[in-house]
């Protein structure tokens, strides 16, 4: 299988000072090993330029497949990771966030109040991830096993889907 190039982006105001263990930040370095490598990884804070400008030069650089955000996905008045990528993608992938989520809910009712996106910048595919821990599993685990196919078809494999 390809070893696809990945770069993991924690967004956390506590995180960015060295207050907090980036433990999400572990979970998807563990996650996603199965995938390929993790090229790049960044702690930064809840700021929509910051984080922007970053996924704008990840993804340009041409680089990398995947950029796995976790953090500031909801509602408190520092989240504005979906907003800050919203602004940077080409296209969303609604079904990929709807599957997230819509897993989550038979978890907690407090899995509806995360704005996760995943679309694409080019031929980068952006998910963003809730901040806790537990968030991370339970919603990377919902799209893990579709991430090897959404890959190779960004990367334009031209092989018949229906196999
Ligand atoms: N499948 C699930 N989905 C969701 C859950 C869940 O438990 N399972 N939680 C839901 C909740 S509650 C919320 S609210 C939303 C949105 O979450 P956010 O993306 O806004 O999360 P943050 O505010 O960034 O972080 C929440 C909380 O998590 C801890 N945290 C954050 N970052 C880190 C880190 N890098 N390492 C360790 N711990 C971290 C910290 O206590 C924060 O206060 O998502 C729902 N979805
Ligand atoms: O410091 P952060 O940004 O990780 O978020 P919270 O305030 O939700 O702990």
């Amino acid at each position: 299988m390809t070893a696809f190039r990945i770069a993991i982006l924690t967004l956390s105001d506590k995180g960015a000072r060295g207050e907090r263990e980036d433990e999400s930040g572990r979970i998807l370095h563990q996650m996603s090993a199965s995938l390929g490598t993790v090229d790049h990884y960044e702690i930064i804070a809840d700021e929509a330029d910051l984080i922007t400008a970053r996924l704008m030069e990840w993804c340009d650089c041409g680089e990398l497949d995947l950029i796995l955000t976790t953090g500031g996905t909801g509602v408190s008045p520092r989240d504005v990771t979906p907003q800050a990528t919203q602004q940077v993608l080409d296209y969303e992938i609604p079904g990929m966030a709807e599957a997230m989520r819509a897993a989550s809910l038979a978890k907690t009712p407090h899995a509806m109040l995360s704005r996760a996106l995943v679309g694409v910048r080019g031929q980068t595919l952006i998910v963003n991830l809730p901040g806790s821990p537990k968030a991370v599993r339970e919603n990377f685990e919902v799209i893990l096993p579709a991430l090897p196919h959404a890959l190779a078809k960004l990367k334009g494999d031209p092989s018949d889907c229906a196999q």
